[in-house]
């Protein structure tokens, strides 16, 4: 870690006796993309509320940008850390420039800024449009504008893509990655593996309000070592069944998988010292129909850390 620029020590959190935040510990990088992985409950949002001041932690400390927080962030950094959390934080009878400009003021926004958002995000539209009408795409796009009017150094988003359609979705992906471009911080909590995998330089994995693990996704999977051949083969139905699973049986290692459905093997082989004797047993018995090598994906790694 050479340059943090926010540092999360032991925090914990109870509700009514419930240990939320058992000891979270993270240090995260300025100009990194994060991601907080973990099941529901996990204890992802308490963390990122607790971060941005909306709650307070019983233990721990957290520093950002240098500076302690303890409960209310100064005015100062409260306007260099852009949220969106899953809940609306948006004036639904008030339409979306109005929405900006309310929080503009606070900030001393220009009206160009505004206007330069809501081409950006697509909804300059529906710009005079009261909110409540809004699709929840447009309003967590809308959400996004109103997190990124003063330019913040961070920008957290909770779940930020859960349930929008996949427009919407790709827009707010695609800004994340542009942020990284301009050497912004941005942390997201979500469900989703594959954009983790996509999108994040580091991902934590969390459960029952603790840090399992952080690393780089592709750390991850080199670590799992999940890489594995598919391949396919035509059965002639002529064969004993019972043959070919004690011939398979005399190949494959513990760690191989197969399977007979109408006519077809399909085998799973992992890339050990084996591979290519196993593979070339197998293929000099059943005419091979495909072969395609799988890699390890979050899901894999995600499934590990529950078993
Ligand atoms: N205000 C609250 N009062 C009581 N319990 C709460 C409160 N907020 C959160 N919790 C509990 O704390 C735990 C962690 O919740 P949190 O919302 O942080 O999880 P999460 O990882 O964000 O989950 P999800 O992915 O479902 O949003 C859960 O068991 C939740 O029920």
């Amino acid at each position: 870690m050479n340059n943090p620029i926010i540092e999360i020590r032991n925090l914990e959190k109870n509700f009514s006796g419930f240990k939320a935040l058992k000891g979270i510990n993270l240090q995260i990088d300025r100009g990194e993309i994060i991601g907080l992985l973990g099941p529901n409950g996990a204890g992802k949002t308490t963390t990122l509320k607790i971060l941005t001041g909306l709650l307070s932690a019983d233990q721990g400390s957290i520093k950002i940008m240098g500076s302690s927080v303890n409960k209310k962030l100064p005015g100062w950094l409260k306007a260099k850390i852009g949220v969106v959390f899953e809940e609306s934080n948006l004036y639904l009878r008030l339409n979306a420039i109005d929405n900006l400009k309310l929080f503009a003021g606070i900030n001393n926004v220009s009206k160009a800024r505004i206007a330069e958002l809501l081409s950006e995000y697509k909804l300059q539209d529906a710009a005079k449009k009261e909110v409540r009408n809004f699709s929840k795409g447009m309003k967590k796009r809308l959400m996004i504008c109103r997190a990124l009017l003063a330019e913040p150094e961070i920008l957290i988003l909770d779940e930020a893509t859960g349930g929008l359609d996949p427009i919407s979705a790709e827009i707010i992906r695609k800004k994340v990655l542009s942020l990284k471009e301009e050497g912004k911080t941005v942390i997201l909590s979500t469900h989703y593996l594959e954009e983790a995998d996509r999108l994040c330089d580091r991902v934590a994995f969390i459960n029952q309000g603790k840090v399992l693990a952080v690393n780089r996704p592709s750390a991850f999977k080199n670590k799992l070592q999940e890489k594995y051949l598919e391949l396919k083969f035509l059965i002639d139905p002529d064969l004993d069944l019972k043959e070919i699973k004690k011939f398979l049986e005399g190949v494959l290692a513990a760690k191989d998988d197969y399977s007979l459905q109408s006519g077809v093997l399909n085998l799973k082989l992992n890339f050990d010292q084996q591979l290519f004797n196993k593979a070339e047993r197998v293929a000099a018995k059943f005419k091979l129909l495909d072969l395609k090598k799988v890699e390890a994906d979050l899901q894999q790694v995600f499934n590990n850390f529950n078993n």
